[in-house]
Parts: C-alpha cells; structure tokens; sequence
C-alpha cells in the first residue's frame, strides 16, 4: 500500500513539476508577447487611433491573461490596421521620394552653386535617392539637401551684391555726366558740387540713388523758381496792360466831355454871329451899329478866349494822357526785353558744361549735326577729333574729386586756347572733349593736334606738391562722304580707342 501511495506521489510530483514547466513556457510566451505588443504600441502610437486602440486593448488581454483563443481575432484586427498603415506609408514614402527629387533639380538650376556642392546635388539625385527603403533613409538625404540650399541662398545673395557693385561704375558715371550738364548758379551750384563728390566717393548702388533723388530735387527746386518768376512777370505784364487800358478809357471819356463843350461854344459863337449880322441889317445909323457891333464884338471875343482856354487845355490834357501812355508802354517794353534777356541766358547756359564752361554735349549734337548738313552740300573738309585724358581715374583717386575737377577745368582751358578761332570745342562728357575743325583735311590735322597733345602735356600740373604730368589722346577723322554723323563719329572712337590700346599719349587717325 504505501509502496502505491509512494508511486501516486512520484507521479503526482512528475505531473505537478512538468505542469510548472508548462506554465513557465506559457509564462514566457506570454512575456515575450506582452514585451512585443508594448514595443509594437510605442513604435506604431500616432499613425493611426484605431490602431493605438486595438494595440491596447491586445496588451490589456495579455495581461489579464485571456485565453488564447479569444486573440485570433484582435491579431487579426491589428494586422488588417497594419497592412492600411503600410500602403499609407508607402504612398508618403513615394511623395517624400518625388519633393525631394523636384527640391533637387530646382536647386540643380541655381547659378552661383559653388561645383562641389553642384556634384554633391547630383550623386545624391542619381544614386542616393534610388536607395532609399523608408522614410527614415530620407532624414540623412533631406539634411544634405538643406546644407547645398544654405550654399545657394549664401550664392545668390553675394551673386546680387557682386551684380550691384558691378553696376555702380557705369551708374555713377552716367549720374555724373547728368550733374555736369546742370548748370546752376549760387546755392544750387554749391549743392551739384557737394553731390558730384558724393557721387565719386561712394562705391554702393544705394548712395548713388540717394544722390539722384537729391538732383531731382535740384531741378524741382528750380523749376518752380523759373515758374514763379515767370508767373510774376505775367502778373505785373497784366498790371500794366490793364492801367494802360484805364488811361485810354479816361482820355477818350475826357475827349468826349470836351467835345460837347466844344460845340455849346460854337452853337453860342455861330448864333452870337448871326444875331450881329441880322441887327447890322437892321441898324438905322452909324452910331448905333457901332455901339451894336462893339457889344457883339465884346462877347464874341470873351468866348472866343474862353474857346482857346479850352482848346488849350484839351491840348495839355492829351500830352500829358500820352505821355502817361507812353511810360507805360516804355516800362513794359523794359520788361519784356530784359525777360527776353533772361531766356536768351538761359538758353545759352542749358549749352554750356557748368564745369569747364565750355559748349557742353547738346551744345556740340547742334553743331555736329548742322556741320553735317553743310558738309553734304558743300563737302568742304571737315576734321572731327576725340580726345581723353589719359588715366584720369588715378587723379580721382590719389587727389580726390576736387584736384579732378581742377585739372579738367585747366586742361578745358588749355586746349580752347590751343585751337583755332573757327575751331569748335566741346566737353563731351566726363573726362571726354570733341573737337571740329571746319577746312581742315586729315593731312593737315596732325600738326596742329600734336601742337594740342604737347599743351596739356606741358601743364605744369602739381597735386600734394608732387609734379604730376597728364596726358591726352586724341582720335581723328575726317567727315566722308555717306557718311551719317554716327558712323564718323564712331569712327573718330575707333581711333581714339587704338590710341588707348597703343600706350595712349598720342594721336590715332582713322581715314
Ligand atoms: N573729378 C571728376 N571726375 C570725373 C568727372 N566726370 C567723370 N569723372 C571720372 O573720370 C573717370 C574716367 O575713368 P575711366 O573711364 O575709367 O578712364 P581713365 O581712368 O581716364 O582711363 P583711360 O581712359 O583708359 O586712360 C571716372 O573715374 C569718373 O568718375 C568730373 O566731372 N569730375
């Protein structure tokens, strides 16, 4: 009997260790499974609620230890949830792959990309982007797109300062040919002084703005100072036209009074005679006409005085009503001449280059071009020359705009005074001057024009008490026929350009 009972609990000891064995198993899977729905909850939480749900509620059945069977179908819920996740994840993963793709190639266009990153841009397009397996292969791709997009934005912004200063010279020096043009007096003169130095001194496209608007404002300025004085001249032109008016008016109104005296006086003189004639038939003795007569005769002479008193005054009042007439019209003339004087001035100056007071560009376009017109019925020779002073920059530079301004003013001098009286010269524009010289041919230009390049050669030129010598060259042609003005003045350019290339300092002739 107990040998049974020893065997029964052998067994019994076998059934409960093997059942431990089981439930540790089981323990284990179900560890395994509690561990892997917690990590499957944490990696999927936010894609999608339904499936942050369905997760939790697999990892509550877990550990209250539901059966088995009754997770077939919450596995099978999730896994319908997962499969969605996936194609939505796909479809994201397609649209990341195009942005990134189409980012790139935008980016391929940009100038100025600096080429390593240029080739960066291309292996990560051609190569790199076709690896991607999910969306995470895309963060490193998308960093290094973000790095060559700072590369292109850091280009495109020194491209546009790089693009400015390249514009400046060419706007600071058309800005100073439109200064140079003005020609102001007192206050205006001092203020385009003040802005031509800004103009040269700066080397940004904004004061170069600045300084325009400040022209602009100049010649408003200007304008309405020119309208006002015209406007004053109007009104005082209106004044006088008016009192003029006035003293016409009294004096046909004096006239008028004086002419109805006039015939009450004569009405009374012609009807005084008629009463003497008819009373001289009448009289009946010699001394009774006499008495008549002498009565008659008495007042007729009373009102004859009286007709010459007025006669007189009349006279006094017409003279001295033309005279009055006369002032007037005299100060109005006055006026309007010293007003024609005026646009006379001005017009003179709008030709004059306010520098070097010397004809100025539109000056020198006048004359070309009735030169031209000459030429094409007389054919008569005509030298045309260019000429610009060498290096003119350097002085700018070294000696500032003033010294510039100085030598452009003396050499202007010098070579008006080296021409000939029928010569014409002008100041073409900043350190450029044109000249014409009417009968002269090409073969008998260079002595007088070596005779110019040597006077501005030898001026004796001294900045920061340094001996500086400056020179000039010269292109020259001659008007041919079919010629345009253009086409003769390129060719003077042409010249003038070889002259520059050949080491400067000389006269270039182009035939
Ligand atoms: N002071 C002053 N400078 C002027 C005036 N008008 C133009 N300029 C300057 O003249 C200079 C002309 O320079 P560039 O056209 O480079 O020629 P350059 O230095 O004379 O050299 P080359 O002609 O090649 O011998 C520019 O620096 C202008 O700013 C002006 O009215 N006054």
């Amino acid at each position: 009997m107990s040998q049974q009972i020893e065997v029964l609990n052998k067994k019994l000891k076998q059934a409960i260790e093997s059942r431990m064995v089981i439930e540790h198993a089981r323990k284990q899977q179900v560890d395994t499974l509690t561990h892997f729905s917690a990590k499957l909850s944490l990696s999927c939480k936010g894609m999608d609620i339904e499936l942050d749900n369905r997760l939790a509620k697999f990892r509550s059945a877990l550990a209250k230890g539901v059966d088995f069977e009754m997770f077939a179908p919450l596995i099978d819920e999730v896994l319908t949830l997962l499969k969605g996740q996936e194609a939505l994840q796909s479809a994201h993963q397609r649209e990341l792959y195009n942005s990134v793709q189409d980012a790139g190639k935008q980016l391929q266009k940009t100038k100025g990309l600096p080429d390593d990153a240029r080739r960066t841009l291309r292996h990560l397009l051609d190569h790199e982007l076709n690896q991607v397996q999910s969306n995470r292969d895309f963060i490193p791709i998308l960093n290094r797109l973000v790095t060559i997009y700072h590369q292109a934005l850091h280009a495109k912004l020194t491209l546009t300062d790089s693009k400015q200063a390249s514009l400046q010279p060419s706007l600071a020096k058309e800005l100073l040919n439109l200064a140079n043009d003005l020609v102001f007096e007192d206050e205006a003169a001092e203020q385009v002084k003040t802005i031509k130095n800004n103009i040269s001194e700066t080397d940004t496209v904004d004061d170069l703005l600045v300084s325009a608007i400040e022209i602009i404002r100049i010649i408003a300025g200007n304008i309405s100072k020119e309208r006002q004085s015209a406007q004053s001249f109007l009104v005082s032109l209106n004044q006088t036209l008016e009192e003029l008016h006035h003293s016409i008016v009294s004096t046909s109104k004096h006239s008028q009074s004086m002419g109805a005296e006039f015939d009450a006086l004569n009405k009374r003189i012609e009807s005084k005679i008629n009463n003497l004639t008819s009373q001289t038939q009448n009289a009946t003795s010699i001394s009774s006409l006499k008495a008549l007569v002498d009565n008659e005769l008495k007042s007729l002479s009373q009102d004859l005085i009286e007709k010459e008193r007025l006669e007189q005054e009349d006279r006094q009042a017409l003279i001295s009503s033309f005279n009055e007439i006369n002032q007037r019209i005299g100060s109005l003339e006055g006026k309007l001449s010293k007003y024609k004087k005026r646009l006379h001035e001005q017009r003179f100056k709008s030709l004059l280059d306010g520098l070097t007071k010397l004809p100025n560009r539109a000056a020198f376009d006048e004359r070309f071009n009735h030169e031209f017109h000459l030429f094409a019925v007389q054919e008569s020779d005509m030298t045309l020359v260019v000429i610009d002073v060498d290096h003119f920059k350097s002085i700018n530079d070294k000696y500032g705009h003033s010294a510039g301004d100085k030598t452009l003013q003396v050499i202007a001098k010098a070579l008006q005074m080296s021409i000939r009286k029928s010569d014409f010269i002008a100041r073409y524009g900043g350190e450029e001057f044109v000249l014409l010289m009417p009968g002269m041919s090409l073969e008998h230009a260079s002595q007088p024009l070596e005779k110019l390049r040597k006077a501005v050669k030898g001026i004796p030129f001294k900045f920061k008490n340094k001996q500086v010598e400056i020179t000039i060259s010269l292109g020259v042609t001659q008007f041919k026929k079919g010629d345009t003005p253009l086409s003769a003045f390129d060719r003077a350019d042409d010249a003038l350009y070889k002259a520059k290339n050949t080491g400067r300092d000389r006269i270039c002739i182009s035939k």
